[in-house]
C-alpha cells in the first residue's frame, strides 16, 4: 500500500526503472554545477570544499555571545551565525518599555555599534563569513558590520556573510515585521544596491521556508512560498530599476531539513529546479550564478521532543544526512536540548560533531550527488516539484505573494497542514518516538541553560552612558538625514547612506527604528485569524 509523502502525494512501495523513462536527462538532471542544477550547485561539491558548518548561536549580553562564539571556532565551526534577541529583532532598545522582560532571551542584545564591537571582538571579519538573522532592521545590523569591519581594517569588499532581510516570511509565519510591505520591499531594494555597490560578496537576502516549516508547512508548501517570495524580491528589484544579473547572484534561500530524508532530499533538489527555471525563462538571467539556488539548512526544531531529549541527537543526524544528500550550501545542526532550553555548551559540541561526523566519517561527501539516478529518489523530485509548481501558480493567481499575504492565503494553507500533522500524531498514526510511542514512565532529569535577568539592567547602564557621552548634535542631525532619505520615493534616495552615518554617530537600534517608524508606519495585520 502507497505511504502519504509529508506533502501529501502517495510513496509508491516499490519504484523501477519506468521512473526515469522517458525523462531527458539533460532537461532534468544535467551535470552537478550546470542547468538546471538538480545535482548541485558546484561541479565538485563537497569533494571540492565542504558545505559550511554554521551553528546558530547567540544569547544574553554581546560579551557572552562572543565568548560562545569563540568556543565554536575553536571546535571547528566554519561560519558564524548571530541570533539576535526580540528587541533587537524588532527594531527597540533595551531601555525600550517593550523590551521588558525579553532583553537577551532568544538571542543577543545589540543597541548600538558599542554592542557590535564587542559581539565581534577578537574575531577576524575577513577570515569568518557571518549570517545574521534579522529582517526589519537588516539594514542596520549589516551597517554596523560594515562599520565594525572598518575598525578592523577590513574592506567592505572583503566581507562576506549574509542578513536573513527576508521581511514576506515575516508576515506569514515568523512575526518580527515592522513596516508596511510597500516600504519593507523598498527597504531590502535599497540594500540589493547598497551591496551591489559597497559590499558585492556579502548575500543580501536568505528568502526562508523553514519558519514556515515550523509553522507547519509541508516540504512543497515550504519551497513554493519561499519561491514565490523570492520571484517578488526580484520584481522588486527589477522595478527598482536593477538589472537581474546585478543581484540575482547574491540571493540566497533557507529552508528546513526533516527525518523523513528521501522526500526532503528530493525536495531541495526540486527547489533549485524550479528556481534556475523561473530565473532563466521568466526573468532572462543569463549569468549562471543567477540561476543557482544557493542555501542554508536547519535541522527541523519542530521535530525535537522534550521526552526523552538524546534521542534527538538521533533525529538531527538523520536530518543532517538529509540537507547533506540535497547539497547544503551551509547547515546547523540542532543541539538535542533546544526543545527544552537554550544549548548548553556541551550540547552545541555535541550539536557541531554531528556536523563534523557527516562530513568526515562518512562516505557521502566522496561523490557528488550520490542519489542520483535513484528510482525512488528522481521520481519523489519530480513529485515535490509538481506539488510545488501547482501551489506556486495558485500565488501567482492571487496577484502574487504580496496579493496572496494581504489575503492570508499562505497562512492558511500552512495552518490547514499544521492542524493534519496534530490530528495525525494525537490518533497515533504519526509515530513520535518517546512521545507517542516507547514513552518512560518517568523522564530523566535535566538541568537546562538560564539567561541571567540581570543582563536588561546591565544592557540599560550602557545605554545611559552612550547617551551621555555621544555627540547629541551630531546624532540628531544624522536621524534628520535619514528621515528625509526615507520619505523621497524609492528609488530616489538609498536610506542606507545617512543610516551608517547615523550608526557609526552612536545612535542606537531603537533610534533609528524609530526614525522609519514615524516615516513609514508600522504594519498591522489583517485579522483573518
Ligand atoms: C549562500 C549561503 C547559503 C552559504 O554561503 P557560504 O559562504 O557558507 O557558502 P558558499 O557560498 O557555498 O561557499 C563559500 C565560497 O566558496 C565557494 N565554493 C563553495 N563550494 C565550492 C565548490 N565545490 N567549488 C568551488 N567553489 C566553491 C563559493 O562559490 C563561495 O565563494 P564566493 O563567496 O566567492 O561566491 C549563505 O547565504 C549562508 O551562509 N546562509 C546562512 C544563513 C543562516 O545561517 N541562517 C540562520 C538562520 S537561523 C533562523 O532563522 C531560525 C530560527 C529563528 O527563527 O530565529
Amino acid at each position: 500500500m502507497a505511504r502519504d509523502s509529508e506533502s501529501g502525494f502517495p510513496i509508491e512501495p516499490v519504484y523501477g526503472p519506468e521512473a526515469l523513462a522517458g525523462r531527458d536527462p539533460e532537461e532534468t538532471l544535467g551535470e552537478p554545477g550546470v542547468y538546471p542544477y538538480t545535482r548541485g550547485v558546484y561541479p565538485s561539491m563537497y569533494t571540492g570544499r565542504p558545505w559550511t558548518m554554521r551553528q546558530y548561536a547567540g544569547f544574553g549580553t554581546a560579551a557572552e555571545s562572543n565568548a560562545r562564539y569563540r568556543r565554536l571556532i575553536e571546535h571547528g565551526t566554519t561560519g558564524l551565525s548571530v541570533a539576535f534577541d526580540l528587541p533587537t529583532q524588532m527594531g527597540y532598545d533595551s531601555d525600550a518599555p517593550l523590551a521588558h522582560g525579553e532583553v537577551g532571551k532568544v538571542g543577543v542584545a545589540i543597541d548600538s555599534i558599542e554592542d557590535m564591537r564587542t559581539l565581534f571582538a577578537g574575531i577576524p571579519l575577513d577570515r569568518v563569513s557571518t549570517s545574521m538573522t534579522i529582517n526589519a532592521p537588516a539594514a542596520l545590523l549589516l551597517l554596523l558590520y560594515q562599520l565594525i569591519g572598518e575598525e578592523q581594517g577590513v574592506a567592505a569588499r572583503n566581507l562576506t556573510g549574509t542578513i536573513q532581510n527576508d521581511v514576506l516570511k515575516e508576515y506569514i509565519a515568523r512575526g518580527t515585521y515592522i513596516f508596511p510591505p510597500g516600504p519593507s520591499l523598498r527597504l531590502v531594494a535599497d540594500v540589493f544596491k547598497y551591496c551591489r555597490a559597497e559590499i558585492p560578496r556579502w548575500n543580501t537576502i536568505s528568502i526562508s521556508g523553514y519558519h514556515m516549516a515550523e509553522a507547519g508547512a509541508s516540504p512543497a508548501q515550504e519551497i513554493a512560498f519561499t519561491l514565490a517570495d523570492g520571484i517578488e524580491y526580484v520584481r522588486t528589484a527589477l522595478a527598482a530599476g536593477m538589472a537581474v544579473d546585478d543581484f540575482a547572484p547574491r540571493l540566497s534561500f533557507f529552508f528546513v531539513s526533516r527525518t523523513t530524508l528521501l522526500e526532503e532530499a528530493a525536495k531541495f533538489r526540486a527547489a533549485r529546479r524550479i528556481w534556475a527555471r523561473v530565473m532563466r525563462e521568466e526573468f532572462g538571467a543569463r549569468d549562471p550564478r543567477s540561476q543557482m539556488l544557493r542555501f542554508h539548512t536547519q535541522t527541523a526544531g519542530v521535530q525535537l521532543t522534550a521526552q526523552q531529549p538524546e534521542v534527538n541527537l538521533v533525529r538531527v543526524a538523520i536530518q543532517g544526512l538529509a540537507a547533506v544528500l540535497g547539497g547544503t550550501q551551509s547547515l546547523h545542526t540542532n543541539a538535542f536540548d533546544e526543545a527544552i532550553a537554550l544549548p548548553t555548551d556541551k550540547s552545541a559540541r555535541l550539536a557541531l560533531r554531528t556536523q563534523q561526523v557527516l562530513a568526515l566519517e562518512t562516505d557521502v561527501t566522496a561523490t557528488v550527488d550520490p542519489l542520483a539516478g535513484s528510482y525512488a529518489v528522481e521520481s519523489l523530485t519530480d513529485a515535490v516539484e509538481a506539488a510545488a509548481l501547482d501551489l506556486l501558480r495558485r500565488v501567482e493567481d492571487l496577484g502574487g505573494a504580496v496579493a496572496a499575504i494581504e489575503q492570508g492565503f499562505q497562512k492558511e494553507e500552512i495552518e490547514r497542514n499544521a492542524y493534519r500533522i496534530a490530528q495525525e500524531t494525537d490518533a497515533g498514526d504519526r509515530v513520535v518516538v518517546g512521545v507517542n510511542r516507547f514513552r518512560l514512565e518517568e523522564e530523566e532529569p535535566y538541568e537546562p541553560l538560564r539567561v541571567d535577568p540581570a543582563i536588561e539592567q546591565q544592557q540599560r547602564d550602557r545605554l545611559v552612558k552612550l547617551r551621555a557621552e555621544r555627540d547629541r548634535t551630531a546624532v540628531s542631525a544624522a536621524l534628520s538625514a535619514l528621515k528625509k532619505a526615507a520619505e523621497s520615493e524609492a528609488g530616489a534616495a538609498n536610506v542606507l547612506y545617512p543610516m551608517k552615518d547615523a550608526l557609526a554617530a552612536r545612535a542606537t537600534l531603537g533610534e533609528v527604528c524609530d526614525a522609519l517608524r514615524d516615516v513609514w508606519g508600522t504594519y498591522v495585520p489583517a485579522d483573518a485569524f
